[in-house]
């Protein structure tokens, strides 16, 4: 069980997984395979992404992400299934697929000696970008990764953080409709984290599709609409994180801390929507699906009652008990 404490996590909302309308189909990937010898390292994977989603592939070392998404972004031959990119199939040979990508690998391929101006303008420059186009682009992806201020400065001055950022940054020049990330904050500090995740945040907000992989649960959580949880080259589940968390059955919990003993009172135990709710040790503990909507009724019920609530928490069942529960093991061992 994770607390999740008052509210939800700083800076960036988390996505609303109820009010989802139809967008655009802009990743299809069906039945990928690869094999490195005897090693099947992504077995039978398939999912689709629409414009403004952001999907997470989220399992250990070794669970066969990056190889899934370098099949995706076309750098890698696969030994079966299909990439559909806005219904066109895409393969290693597609110029037009790969236009359609912004692919951010895990390894920085910056120029250290260069800054982040004179990086982005040679990327442009790769891509086509006319001189006046790219200078107001530059312009445009330097504000959405936050470097406006540092452009000038040769990149070997930036904490490992900024680099990602920057190397995000090369990957959105062309304006991709689909934007791979491949565990862009491994090793970063709190800080930097904090700020790619908001980057992504935001471009998700603006239509683009985001394939973000990761092995911290707590990213796929904040950041993704729907996540795949893939282990020994397979996805095990697939779903908003309140369809993961309800196939372990898992309940929420609100805690209220009253500061001496109360009984339930029935106010609150009758709430259609909670499930059970017992007192123990200056606390009621109420059980319901889904925290979140249900603490503003859960409180009021409590204070119609009469009861002094002196602290809330929420506590939620997070996704490493989902992966437990799929696969019989910690996601980090
Ligand atoms: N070129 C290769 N040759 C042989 N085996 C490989 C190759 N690339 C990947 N593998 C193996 O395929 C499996 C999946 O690797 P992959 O890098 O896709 O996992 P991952 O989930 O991205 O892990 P990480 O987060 O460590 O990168 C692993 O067992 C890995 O050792």
């Amino acid at each position: 069980m994770g607390t999740a404490g008052l509210g939800p996590l700083p800076c960036v909302p988390p996505p609303d997984q109820t009010a989802r309308v139809p967008r655009a189909e802009i990743l299809k990937c069906q039945n990928l395979r690869k094999t490195f010898g005897d090693l099947v390292a992504v077995d039978d994977v398939s999912f689709t992404i629409e414009a403004g989603e952001t999907y997470g592939l989220l399992g250990p070392n070794g669970a066969g992400k990056t190889t899934t998404i370098s099949m995706i972004a076309g750098i890698l031959e696969r030994d079966g299934g299909q990439v559909l990119i806005s219904g066109r199939p895409h393969g290693t040979t597609s110029r037009w697929g790969k236009k359609q990508i912004g692919y951010v690998p895990q390894d920085l391929a910056l120029y250290p000696d260069l800054s982040a101006r004179e990086n982005l303008r040679f990327f442009a420059r790769l891509h086509g970008l006319g001189r006046a186009e790219a200078r107001a682009r530059i312009d445009e992806v330097l504000r959405m990764i936050g470097l406006t201020e540092r452009a000038k400065d040769p990149v070997k001055e930036y904490s490992g953080g900024m680099k990602r950022r920057l190397n995000i940054g090369v990957g959105l020049l062309h304006r991709p409709p689909l934007l791979i990330l491949d565990e862009p904050t491994a090793g970063v500090d709190p800080q930097s984290r904090n700020a790619i995740l908001e980057s992504v945040a935001a471009l998700a907000g603006e239509g683009v599709a985001v394939l973000y992989t990761t092995h911290y649960m707590e990213e796929a959580e904040r950041l993704c609409d729907r996540i795949g949880i893939i282990d020994l080259g397979r996805i095990r589940a697939e779903g908003t994180r309140r369809e993961l968390v309800g196939l372990v059955g898992e309940l929420d919990r609100i805690s209220l801390t009253t500061g001496g003993a109360q009984a339930v009172p029935k106010e609150l135990e009758t709430l259609p929507e909670v499930r059970k709710a017992g007192s123990h040790e200056g606390r009621l503990e109420v059980m319901v699906e889904d925290a979140r909507k249900s603490l503003p009724r859960v409180l009021a019920a409590a204070t119609d009652a009469g009861v002094v609530v002196r602290a809330v928490e929420v506590h939620e069942p997070n996704l490493e008990s989902v992966f437990l529960h799929l696969t019989g093991k910690a996601l980090r061992d």
